[in-house]
């Protein structure tokens, strides 16, 4: 280990970030009855240039007339390239409701525009006496940002969760697809006539996951696209949870129970995991720091691995 402890991230569920256009405030009362643990309203993608003004109005609204119950609440702001994004800052938080929780930043490229929304962000919450600190959240979604995905990761205390942005990234790199997520028909492995696919989000993933455990911030997938694709979306929710993610982007209310059931750890994990924490607690009665559990090694690695499952468990009861 480090001389340098690894932080630990927020301990709040995340398994499951809803999207809803601002535009759409006829949605916001669905996605606040729904079961994702973060809301996120948008301001950006979804929003068609004309509608930006409406669509700001409809959400500094919505945060304070809807019951968000328990949910984090985040609004994505539009990108620091456009003329938008200081206006979405200035007017959420000197007009919407201390409800709000969390801002995210689009296409964060560096440390440095985590810098110019924090400095923003502290000035306007200043002059406005909130009292609730505001979070910030980013999306890794272009080259720039992958290639400095650990400063941006350390780049604020107000630093909660990082997500990888599949089309957006897609986009920015000249990858040859028009799929947001997932399989992709071209990444194969040949061999002996059979096909054999790879991931090509994998890498960026991994890289995520890395700089976010550094830094002590949640590391989550982002949307897939193909809301009619249940197993396809299983299948990539699966493969993040693995790697060390938290959740996953829902961009349809079909997605959120889905996302909800792969980053659950099941009961059948849990069990496991506490059986190797109790064969380790009899293995350190004996005097041993490792032991044979159903046939294979468990060692003191094994407790901080059982460890993961059921703080996961736990923090998702409560
Ligand atoms: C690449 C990126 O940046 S992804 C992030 C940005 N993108 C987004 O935010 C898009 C979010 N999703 C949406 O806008 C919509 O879900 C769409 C456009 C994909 C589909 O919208 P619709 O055609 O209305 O979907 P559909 O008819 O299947 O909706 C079924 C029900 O779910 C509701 N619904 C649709 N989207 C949402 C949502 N995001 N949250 C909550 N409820 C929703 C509908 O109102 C409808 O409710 P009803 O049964 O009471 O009538
Ligand atoms: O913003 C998300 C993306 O995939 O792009
Ligand atoms: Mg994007």
């Amino acid at each position: 280990m480090s001389f340098r402890i690894q932080p630990q991230p927020p301990a709040r569920p995340n398994r499951c970030q809803l999207f809803g256009p601002g535009s759409r405030p006829e949605l916001f009362a669905k996605m606040a009855a729904s079961a994702a643990d973060v809301i996120n309203l948008d301001l950006e993608d979804s929003v068609a240039p004309d509608d930006k003004a409406l669509a700001r109005a409809n959400i500094i609204e919505g945060i304070g007339a809807v019951d968000w119950g328990n949910k984090t609440l985040s609004v994505r702001i539009n990108g620091l390239d456009t003329p938008y994004w200081y206006r979405d800052v200035v007017e959420l938080l000197e007009r919407a409701d201390e409800r709000l929780d969390q801002i995210m930043i689009p296409k964060a490229g560096c440390a440095a525009d985590i810098y110019a929304v924090d400095a923003l962000v502290t000035a306007v919450e200043a002059a406005a006496g909130r009292n609730r600190r505001i979070g910030l959240e980013v999306i890794i979604e272009t080259a720039a940002g992958i290639a400095h995905v650990e400063e941006i990761a350390a780049s604020s205390p107000r630093l909660t969760a990082m997500s990888l942005g599949a089309a957006d990234f897609a986009a920015s790199m000249g990858m040859q697809t028009t799929g947001i997520g997932g399989t992709q028909e071209n990444y194969y492995m040949h061999r002996e006539g059979q096909k054999y696919w790879s991931d090509p989000w994998h890498w960026a993933q991994a890289a995520i996951v890395a700089a976010c455990r550094t830094h002590g911030v949640l590391p989550v997938d982002g949307p897939f696209g193909d809301f009619s694709d249940e197993e396809g979306f299983r299948a990539q929710a699966r493969r993040s949870a693995t790697l060390g993610m938290v959740g996953k982007w829902a961009i349809h209310p079909k997605q959120v129970a889905l996302a909800n059931e792969v980053f659950t750890p099941s009961e059948d994990e849990v069990a496991e995991a506490r059986a190797i924490l109790e064969a380790m607690e009899a293995a350190k009665r004996e005097g041993q720091g490792a032991a044979v559990y159903k046939g294979r090694l468990v060692d003191l690695a094994s407790i901080r691995q059982a460890e993961v499952v059921v703080r996961q468990a736990e923090m998702i009861a409560t």
